[in-house]
């Protein structure tokens, strides 16, 4: 979608700083609310089940001082799959190039092997920043916040410390809800000075960089995976088969043609998407078609197939054709 607004870069003088930060976490910890609260906009997805964001998707912070660009990594995780060990890989890949590493741990979850699994992942990009990032703190009573922050404290002492270590444990700890808006400014400003000095990178307005069908495909992928609650999610890939302007119309009621494939693994997953007498799919189809017309901001007509791929998270050849 072209758009013709004015292509602006923000006003900056020698101080203005502006790089990239991701956010990991275990899944549901939090990354892709307090993203949006950061950037102030439905960018990446959100959903109460996990593992919905597996793409790279940033987020941009625009502020007079700094540009914030944020990169909404998959949860890590430990990898039982050939997708897993792809995704996580993928993390370390990505953390590789950011200038500072957000790690997110719920403040009602007792630190458990998933987020020290993670701790000793980080170990692999030891240049970087790590600021823990306390999240969802409108869900726990003070005392308990307090406990949380001294035992993510001693996580940090426990796995980054030593050679090349910017910091004896993680750069800093922050306490921020998402929901209740509340510290995220902190969180903005402590990320923003840990940038490099630089003019802003992106222009002003900017929220993703990604292509629209990513976005397009999380959306389906979304609505699919709403009140699935016996199948894993990541059974579950979309892709965006085709999305053009519908030929003939007039010029002030423009239509989309969106063809998207949802592939499952076995046949039984397919008749749950599908539903009874195709009840989910269309529900399916509603949801997300309300979503895209909401992001696109365009009317669309949105074709989903489904179709069984099998074995598509351990086959190599299945998953580079899926784009991963
Ligand atoms: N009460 C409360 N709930 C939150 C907060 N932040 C996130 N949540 C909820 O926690 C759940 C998971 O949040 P997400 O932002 O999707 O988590 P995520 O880390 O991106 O999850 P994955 O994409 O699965 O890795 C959602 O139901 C959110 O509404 C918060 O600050 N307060």
């Amino acid at each position: 979608m072209s758009t013709d607004a004015e292509i602006t870069f923000a006003e900056h003088d020698e101080n203005h700083r502006a790089g990239f930060a991701s956010f990991v976490g275990r899944p549901n910890a939090g990354k892709s609310t307090l993203t949006n609260a950061l950037v102030g906009s439905k960018v990446a997805i959100t959903s109460s089940k996990p593992q919905t964001t597996r793409h790279t998707i940033r987020g941009i912070v625009h502020r007079e001082d700094a540009q914030l660009v944020l990169v909404d990594t998959p949860g890590l995780h430990r990898p039982r799959t050939l997708l897993g060990q792809r995704l996580n890989d993928l993390v370390i890949d990505t953390l590789s190039e950011v200038d500072v590493v957000g790690f997110c741990l719920p403040a009602d979850q007792k630190i458990g092997p998933g987020d020290r699994f993670i701790a000793g992942q980080l170990t692999k990009v030891p240049h970087k920043p790590v600021v823990a990032l306390v999240t969802k703190t409108d869900t726990v009573p003070r005392d308990a916040l307090a406990e949380q922050l001294m035992a993510v404290d001693q996580l940090g002492r426990e796995h980054l410390a030593g050679e090349g270590r910017q910091a004896d444990g993680f750069s800093a700890i922050i306490p921020v809800s998402a929901v209740a808006g509340d510290q995220v400014d902190v969180v903005a400003d402590e990320l923003a000075a840990m940038m490099p000095l630089s003019p802003p990178l992106y222009p002003q307005g900017d929220l993703t960089d990604e292509p629209e069908a990513v976005m397009v495909a999380e959306l389906v992928r979304e609505a699919a995976l709403e009140d699935v609650r016996d199948e894993l999610p990541h059974s579950i890939a979309v892709v965006v088969e085709e999305m053009v302007p519908r030929e003939g119309r007039p010029e002030d009621r423009p239509l989309l043609d969106v063809r998207v494939s949802i592939h499952v693994e076995r046949d039984s997953q397919k008749a749950i998407i599908i539903g009874r007498r195709g009840a989910r799919l269309k529900q399916i189809g509603t949801q997300a078609r309300e979503g895209i017309k909401k992001l696109l901001g365009t009317p669309v007509y949105l074709d989903l197939h489904v179709k069984v791929s099998k074995d598509w998270q351990r086959d190599a050849k299945k998953l580079g054709r899926l784009g991963f």
